[in-house]
């Protein structure tokens, strides 16, 4: 018997094909046409045009001390440039078209991403900051929602006015002395202060410190921030996380505290609102958690992230803008004249003795008229933004607006600070302090692109705080220039900021403080 030696598939189909050529030629215009797709992909793949290379992230390192400048400087040469990593690419742009195109045309491509998920979850567990997606959505749902409510605008304005002239005694004393008082430091307890008694309905009074549990917490929970945001920059910290050694034992240790008294403060809400539901007293509390308690029979848990992410949104943010506020208007002694002129024209008060009526006579209608005031926070944050950079993460590989590309994984930056520096943007006179610049003629405040002026990011996750954030600051400050003058302790100290994800200046800010009248 002849032997056949057994035939290959390849031999067998290539027989079924020859004897049915409309199936050979079939499958021959298939196999021709995935090759020409994958020709033409690696074609086009090859004409991908991606952000000039500026640097490595190791340049970033050498100029860690004045990053923000540096990174100007590039943005000056490049509108959208790359920083090679060991990790990953990271393109940084102060385009406002890309910026528009990452914060809202795309939106769905570029988020927190596994990488800032992990870094802030053991601080900032599921809350609004820190996730994407459906938890996201759900939380800035109802948080927009509590937001816009009247009762929070009322309740949290009481107390922007009690704070205010709280400060505005403190302010008075050292004013009668000689002493200068380090004002950022005065902020950020203020700004603690006010936003956890907005949260949790409980007064901490860490600025005067007259509560050991308050203050412990408010250290507790400043090492956490701080130690959080060390991670950016430490490789190791998985590994000293996991031995719990060195930075990360600290944070345990931190986070701690915090979390205790933080679920203290819910334990003992709740009980509170067991009583009154008793007793059917339910009005009169304001405060996020209360209300929060009252809509939704929502997990511990999920309640203190929700809760202490608000704290943590709303309290260096507004203490660095007032601070570096004082600073200019110290640069400014004009525009700090003009300020206190527009609260006593507003007002109609002139000597101010009694600081808590004063404070209480700044309704919303009185602060609506602070247009030059407004305008000045404004030019402060555009100067000197709160969040300097923000980083997003691309989940898939996309084209931006001006045609360069991104991949999947790379970090995706707008830069506030570099932004606020064009020229491109803002004319030659960019790098000047001119409240004027966002008046019309008639004085009235005209805002411009959130895609420009990037302060409070745009897009659906524009600062969820930020009106709220307006109100607090203008209440402070027209209480602090209706009543007192500012001037620096050290003149001719050269004040700089301090590289943190917000934008500190560098050692405080020492100023003397004088009576108006
Ligand atoms: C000068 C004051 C403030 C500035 C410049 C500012 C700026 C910003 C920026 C840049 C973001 C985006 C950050 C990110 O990418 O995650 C943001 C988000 C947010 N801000 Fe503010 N903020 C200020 C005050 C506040 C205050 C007082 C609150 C609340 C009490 C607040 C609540 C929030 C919240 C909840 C988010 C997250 C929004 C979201 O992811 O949907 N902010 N803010």
């Amino acid at each position: 018997m002849k032997h056949t030696p057994p035939r290959t598939h390849l031999a067998l189909v290539m027989e079924f094909l020859l004897s049915n050529p409309v199936f050979f030629f079939t499958a021959l215009a298939l196999v021709l046409s995935i090759f020409t797709v994958q020709v033409l992909k690696r074609k086009l793949s090859k004409r991908k045009k991606y952000p000039p290379v500026a640097g490595t992230v190791l340049h970033q390192l050498r100029n860690f001390k004045r990053v923000h400048d540096y990174m100007t400087d590039l943005a000056a040469k490049y509108k959208t440039y790359r920083l090679l990593g060991p990790f990953r690419t990271e393109i940084y742009t102060s385009d406002p078209a890309n910026v528009e195109y990452i914060l809202k045309s795309n939106f769905d491509n570029y988020g927190k991403g596994w990488y800032n998920y992990n870094i802030l979850r053991d601080l900032l567990g599921d809350g609004i900051f820190a996730v994407d997606g459906e938890k996201w959505r759900q939380q800035r749902k109802i948080s927009s929602h509590e937001f816009s409510t009247r009762m929070l605008r009322d309740f949290s304005s009481v107390i922007f006015q009690k704070s205010a002239a709280k400060l505005a005694y403190k302010l008075s004393e050292i004013a009668t002395s000689n002493e200068t008082i380090e004002i950022q430091d005065v902020f950020m307890k203020l700004a603690l202060d006010s936003i956890f008694q907005v949260a949790f309905g409980v007064e901490l009074d860490n600025m005067c410190e007259s509560s050991e549990e308050g203050k412990s917490f408010g250290d507790a929970f400043d090492n956490s921030s701080a130690l959080t945001l060390f991670r950016y920059v430490d490789v190791f910290w998985g590994i000293k996380k996991f031995l719990n050694v060195g930075s990360e034992a600290l944070l345990r240790k931190n986070t701690k505290i915090v979390d205790d008294f933080v679920y203290k403060l819910i334990h003992r809400k709740i009980e509170q609102m067991k009583k009154e539901d008793d007793s059917s007293e339910t009005m009169g509390r304001e405060d996020i958690l209360s209300r929060f308690l009252r809509v939704s029979k929502t997990d511990l848990t999920y309640l203190r992230d929700i809760i202490l992410n608000f704290v943590i949104a709303g309290k260096d943010t507004t203490a660095t803008t007032l601070s570096w506020f004082i600073y200019l208007l110290c640069k400014h002694r004009s525009v700090q004249e003009k300020i206190s002129q527009e609260v006593e024209q507003v007002t109609g008060m002139k000597k101010i003795t009694n600081f808590s009526e004063f404070a209480s006579s700044l309704s919303e209608d009185v602060l609506e008229k602070m247009q030059y005031l407004h305008a000045a926070i404004t030019e402060t944050l555009r100067i000197y933004p709160a969040v300097p950079v923000d980083a997003k993460i691309c989940f898939s590989d996309d084209t931006l607006p001006d045609g360069f590309s991104v991949r999947k994984g790379d970090l995706v930056a707008y830069q506030p600070y570099a932004m606020g520096r064009m020229k491109t943007i803002w004319g030659d006179d960019a790098e000047q302090f001119k409240p004027e610049r966002w008046l019309d003629k008639n004085g009235v405040f005209q805002p411009e692109s959130p895609f420009k002026f990037t302060a409070f990011q745009a897009g659906p996750r524009i600062c969820l705080g930020k009106e709220f954030a307006y109100r607090q600051m203008k209440i402070v400050l027209a209480v602090l220039l209706g009543c007192f003058k500012f001037k620096m302790g050290d003149e001719n100290r050269v004040v700089t900021y301090r590289t943190m994800i917000n934008l500190h200046i560098d050692g405080g800010l020492e100023v003397h403080t004088f009576q108006r009248y």
